[in-house]
């Protein structure tokens, strides 16, 4: 596979840090105006980095626009007249539709809009992929790269703009929730490194026996949670100040914020 990421910031050079380690490439293609976030990459076997996106599209079948969406429709129109047919054109940028980007390089090419987290580059992204008409028949093709770099899942183009809260900013979100006990641990006598650490640790233990068991959250809640004991004198405590609530309705916010980017 010969693949080209436009955009190499945070998300293209995450990206691109995933591909690397799984060697998931004959040749790749690293292109940005400023290369820096991926200067480290620039001594990999069959990597090329440039500022060259018109020498990036011509040398690759799959490609990647990683971009801001202020900066996507200009860039895709510079490089349209080279996008044939048997490319594969994949899409990061939030809000972005497939129908703007069929726009730009036409309905008759192949268009996966995929949305990843940076938890790519480690290889444990969750990534939701939609594609357009002509490409429903390279969406497998795009979960073979990114089942690679964490897991799939194929949903409708509608869907996309959830599936980046819960997803892409969902990374955010469980950082805020790591944070915030790491701070409640310190409170009760843990230096800042061990508090990081346990709350860490639980916080993987607790997504892990989820994923291992395929049990409900609930179901671990009960294992947990002696009767008159702390865990539940805790937990209905967090309760009573909105945990539950405040976390769905700034899952709300997010939503309707990225509704609106759409819009514009
Ligand atoms: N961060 C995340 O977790 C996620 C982000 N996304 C989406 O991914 C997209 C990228 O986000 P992110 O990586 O955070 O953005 P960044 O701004 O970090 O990266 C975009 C990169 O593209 C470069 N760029 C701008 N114009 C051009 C051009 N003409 N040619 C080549 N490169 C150019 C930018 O350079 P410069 O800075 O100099 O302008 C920058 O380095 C966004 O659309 C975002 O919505 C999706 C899922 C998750
Ligand atoms: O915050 C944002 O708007 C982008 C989309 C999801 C992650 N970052």
């Amino acid at each position: 596979m010969r693949i080209a990421i436009i955009g190499t910031g945070n998300l293209g050079s995450s990206i691109a840090k995933g591909l690397i380690a799984n060697k998931s490439f004959t040749s790749l293609y690293l292109s940005d105006k400023n290369t820096s976030a991926v200067k480290a990459f620039e001594n990999e076997n069959y990597v090329t980095i440039t500022n060259d996106n018109v020498l990036a599209v011509e040398s690759s079948d799959i490609v990647i626009f990683a971009l801001q969406p202020r900066h996507i429709d200009k860039v895709l129109e510079s490089v349209s007249s080279l996008i044939t047919s048997s490319h594969v054109v994949m899409s990061v940028a939030a809000g972005f539709e497939i129908s703007k980007i069929e726009n730009s390089i036409g309905s008759d090419k192949n268009i996966i809009r995929v949305m990843p987290n940076t938890a790519i580059s480690i290889g444990k992204s969750m990534t939701c992929l939609a594609a357009n008409d002509k490409a429903q028949d390279k969406i497998e093709l795009a979960k073979d790269i990114f089942n690679q770099l964490g897991t799939t899942m194929v949903i409708p183009e509608e869907q996309i703009q959830a599936a980046t809260v819960i997803c892409a900013s969902g990374i955010a979100f469980w950082m805020r929730l790591v944070r915030a006990t790491t701070q409640g641990a310190i409170q009760l006598g843990f230096e800042a490194h061990e508090a990081h650490e346990l709350a860490l640790q639980t916080c993987y233990g607790a997504a892990s026996l989820l994923k291992e068991s395929g049990r409900h959250p609930e179901e671990e809640i009960d294992r947990v949670t002696t009767p008159s004991g702390c865990t539940i004198e805790g937990l209905n405590e967090m309760e009573h100040q909105g945990l539950s609530s405040s976390l769905i309705k700034g899952i709300n916010a997010s939503f309707e914020k990225i509704n609106q980017l759409k819009k514009n």
